[in-house]
């Protein structure tokens, strides 16, 4: 089953409330929200408290992606305003196994980031920590940009090591993801899909989800 994450980054912050609210009529299986610091990634985006106000205004499950220099300082704080996902960046913090326990512990489910440059080998020792592996399709900090045609064979890698585990671990992708490169990730073995332009620039968004999943199903 192929689940589509709208990245919240595409749409209007004076609105954020409808935007969010109109996602699951639309067919959106979560919420993806960007959280980025000026400082792991080159720009500012949002905090806790817009996660608090985007938990009010939808039931839909908040993935949470933390692009920020060490995460761990704000787990908890994300965890308490209602993130279901939290996902930490591997090259974000110096010890990524604690990272990902001190998320469970927050009551959240844990996931692990990896950016284009980063080895799937990072994993090899906390599969058993994690409920999502995110593999990056472009470099964070910024939506619109163009997919990174490499990653496939990492996210082939990636679904081997997964499933290899035995461990029940979804395998995300984020960035550049559009009708063309969903079929490939999907392919490739991705299930689920964050889609920020091609949700939130589409006309008619609910056709625009049900485009992704249809060039998904593989
Ligand atoms: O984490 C990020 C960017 O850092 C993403 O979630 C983007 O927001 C996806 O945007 P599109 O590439 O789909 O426009
Ligand atoms: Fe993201």
């Amino acid at each position: 089953m192929i689940k589509i994450a709208p990245s919240i980054l595409a749409a209007d912050f004076a609105a954020m409330g409808q935007e969010v609210a109109s996602l699951q009529a639309a067919g959106a299986d979560l919420v993806h929200v960007d959280v980025m610091d000026g400082r792991f990634v080159p720009n500012i985006s949002l905090g806790q408290g817009m996660v608090q106000a985007i938990r009010r205004n939808t039931a839909l499950p908040l993935d949470v992606h933390l692009m920020i220099e060490e995460p761990e300082r704000y787990i908890g704080e994300f965890a308490a305003a209602g993130a279901d996902v939290i996902s930490v960046h591997a090259e974000a913090t110096r010890h990524l196994h604690r990272a990902l326990g001190l998320v469970r512990e927050a009551g959240a489910k844990a996931g692990v980031v990896l950016n284009p440059a980063t080895s799937p080998e990072v994993l090899r020792y906390i599969l058993d920590k994690v409920d999502l592996v995110l593999v990056m399709t472009v470099n964070p900090g910024f939506g619109g940009q163009a997919f990174i045609p490499q990653m496939l064979e990492k996210i082939a890698y990636v679904r081997r090591m997964i499933d290899e585990s035995g461990y029940a671990i979804d395998l995300e992708v984020d960035g550049g993801i559009d009708a063309r490169t969903a079929r490939q990730v999907a392919a490739a073995g991705a299930n689920v899909l964050v889609a920020g332009s091609a949700v939130f620039g589409a006309q008619d968004r609910a056709q625009a989800i049900e485009e992704l999943k249809s060039h998904a199903r593989v």
